[in-house]
């Protein structure tokens, strides 16, 4: 279990993460998901005590991550996989985080063989990895000591499509074995995937919360027409709230069979008539990612 509460952090005039509170549970894969720069990766590394907090706070297990004893046995955090030593080789790099975590050496080459990787490519050195490999390394080393909690920083990037799936599986059967699974991406599509529960962040702030079937459910009905004003006033006079879709289109707050009977008694041709569902998320996420992309080119 992971309880985030109120989490702040300022860099001078930059509010990176502003009073973030969400919870990640065990048993599920929580996704965190924002566009680049919205302070995901701040968010985590706060939570496990590499940056401190301007203010509020995180528990892991009912503690914060400082207070844990032994932490790398309670938590698997993968924040950086290109900051592994380049120098050592994948299987020295595990070897000594088992040293330093009173894990047994046997479970090095346990870990290795969960992620894939072979005794020869776990005998180079980390430097020529790409950084696929270095993912699937940092992952093993985030799994080494058995953790509860996993806490892993755009974990599917630089893993290609097969990678991408094997992961998704790996991290749905540790959730299924009562695990914590909270994963960052930019990436929407990855994370509608494999998370439970997604945790939108955008410009710092937490914009949407919910089981993935609460924000894919809770945007009612789309429906297009040959006439959408004409439906938009139908809709309205029966008491219907609609919201026009860039792109064409409207959401309205009912259900499917009362937007069609609605069309159909105002004489209206509908066309396309479907659960807002993914779409809400989806425009959600891309309003988010369009507004970072503007303030990027005006910065
Ligand atoms: N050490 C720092 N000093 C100043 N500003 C920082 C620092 N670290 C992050 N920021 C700023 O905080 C904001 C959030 O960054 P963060 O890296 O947490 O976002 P992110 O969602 O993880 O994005 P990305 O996927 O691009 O890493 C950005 O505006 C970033 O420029």
């Amino acid at each position: 279990m992971i309880t985030v509460e109120h989490l702040t952090k300022r860099y001078g005039p930059v509010l990176a993460v502003d009073d973030v509170s969400f919870t990640a549970e065990p048993g599920l894969v929580t996704g965190f998901l924002g566009p680049n720069g919205a302070g995901k990766s701040t968010t985590m590394r706060m939570m496990c005590g590499l940056t401190p907090a301007s203010s509020g706070s995180t528990r892991i297990l009912g503690l914060p991550y400082a207070a844990l004893t032994n932490p790398g046995r309670r938590v698997g955090v993968l924040l950086d996989a290109s900051a592994q030593h380049a120098g050592r080789t994948g299987r020295e790099v595990l070897a000594l985080a088992a040293l330093l975590t009173g894990v047994g050496r046997s479970r090095v080459d346990e870990v290795l063989d969960v992620v894939g990787l072979t005794t020869a490519e776990a005998s180079r050195r980390v430097g020529t990895y790409s950084l696929g490999m270095r993912q699937r390394l940092g992952l093993a080393g985030a799994l080494l000591g058995e953790p509860e909690v996993l806490i892993l920083d755009e974990p599917a990037n630089g893993l290609d499509p097969a990678g991408i799936r094997w992961m998704r599986d790996l991290l749905r059967g540790y959730a299924a074995d009562g695990g914590t699974v909270l994963l960052s991406s930019h990436l929407l599509g990855e994370i509608e995937q494999v998370a439970d529960r997604i945790v939108v962040i955008g410009r710092g702030r937490i914009v949407a919360d919910g089981t993935k079937d609460e924000l894919l459910r809770g945007a009612g009905t789309y429906v297009r027409s040959t006439d959408d004003a004409a439906l938009v006033s139908a809709l309205r006079a029966a008491g219907t709230e609609v919201e026009h879709r860039t792109g064409g289109g409207v959401v309205a707050t009912a259900d499917a069979e009362h937007v069609a009977r609605t069309a159909a008694s105002a004489g209206v041709v509908v066309v396309e008539l479907r659960e807002a569902s993914s779409r809400g998320l989806e425009e959600l996420f891309l309003e988010l990612t369009a507004e970072h992309a503007r303030e990027e080119v005006t910065a």
